[in-house]
């Protein structure tokens, strides 16, 4: 279980402070996709940050698996808006990184990258620079680096944000696979009405209310059942997440 517990968080601007999250709590349990939706600048990004150690609470605690998080935690894998790759590695040098600061033998490095290029399908360009990638080859890279750690814990901002139509649709298939296939705990946060529904076991609906408030919460049992998206369920669950975000709150007539 991951517990966010009484977590308070705000930024200074100027001179004042920005009140992100006050008394705020939440919990995952192992194994669940949860997604986060909401309008821009509601604290998506700012929840995932302090799940995987990168803020820390002014007040509450943060715990992953009944551990505090202190800081970054290795089981942690983060994928960020612009995928952090770095400009200057190769595919394949940019896929073996973590594990290479984790001080693992050039050989196995070695190994572990080529296993996951092959699963991603990077194969043909794993001698590129990021220049040189499609954004969904960019983010089949990102998602390569951060599953070559073997994480119990997945957290991703927008992933698949900067990407066309028919792309982010097979690489939503393929977050579904990993999802499924590994167990794997995963926070994505994401604007897209339709990919929360498609990709989250459960969906959080927050709001920007400074503090942020969650406004809905709901769970998606079907998620990851083949043809899911054409099916009435999908649909009344979209018809739903959009009207809590449209209405800004609960509307009992439209669950
Ligand atoms: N480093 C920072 N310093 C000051 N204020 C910040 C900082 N980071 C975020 N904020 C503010 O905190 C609030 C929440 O930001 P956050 O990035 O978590 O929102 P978000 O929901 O992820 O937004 P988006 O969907 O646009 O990425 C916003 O009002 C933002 O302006």
């Amino acid at each position: 279980m991951i517990e966010v517990s009484h977590c308070n968080l705000s930024y200074k601007q100027g001179t004042s402070q920005v009140k992100v999250y006050d008394d705020f709590s939440l919990k995952i349990e192992q194994g669940e996709s949860l997604v986060l939706i909401g309008p821009s600048g509601c604290g998506k990004s700012t929840l995932l940050y302090l799940l995987a150690g990168l803020l820390q609470p002014t007040g509450g605690q943060v715990k992953i698996w009944g551990e505090p998080v202190k800081g970054t935690r290795q089981k942690s894998a983060i994928i960020l808006q612009e995928y952090g790759l770095f400009p200057w590695l190769n595919v394949e040098q940019n896929v073996s990184l973590g594990l290479r600061v984790r001080h693992m033998s050039r050989a196995k490095c070695k190994s572990a990258a080529e296993e996951m290029i092959q699963k991603m399908r990077l194969g043909e360009v794993k001698y590129n620079f990021p220049s040189q990638l499609s954004g969904g080859q960019r983010q089949r890279v990102a998602l390569a680096r951060a599953l070559t750690l073997q994480p119990d814990l997945l957290l991703m901002d927008e992933p698949l944000s900067a990407l066309d139509a028919l792309t982010r649709e097979r690489l939503q298939k393929l977050l579904l696979e990993i999802w499924q296939e590994r167990n794997l705990t995963t926070v994505l946060v994401t604007h897209s009405i339709e990919e929360a529904v498609f990709l989250g076991s459960r969906i959080l609906v927050l709001l920007d209310g400074r503090p942020t408030r969650v406004v809905g919460e709901i769970h998606n049992p079907m998620v990851g059942e083949k043809g899911y998206r054409q099916t009435e369920e999908f649909f009344q669950k979209t018809s739903y997440v959009r009207s809590l975000l449209e209405r800004g709150g609960l509307d009992e007539s439209a669950k």
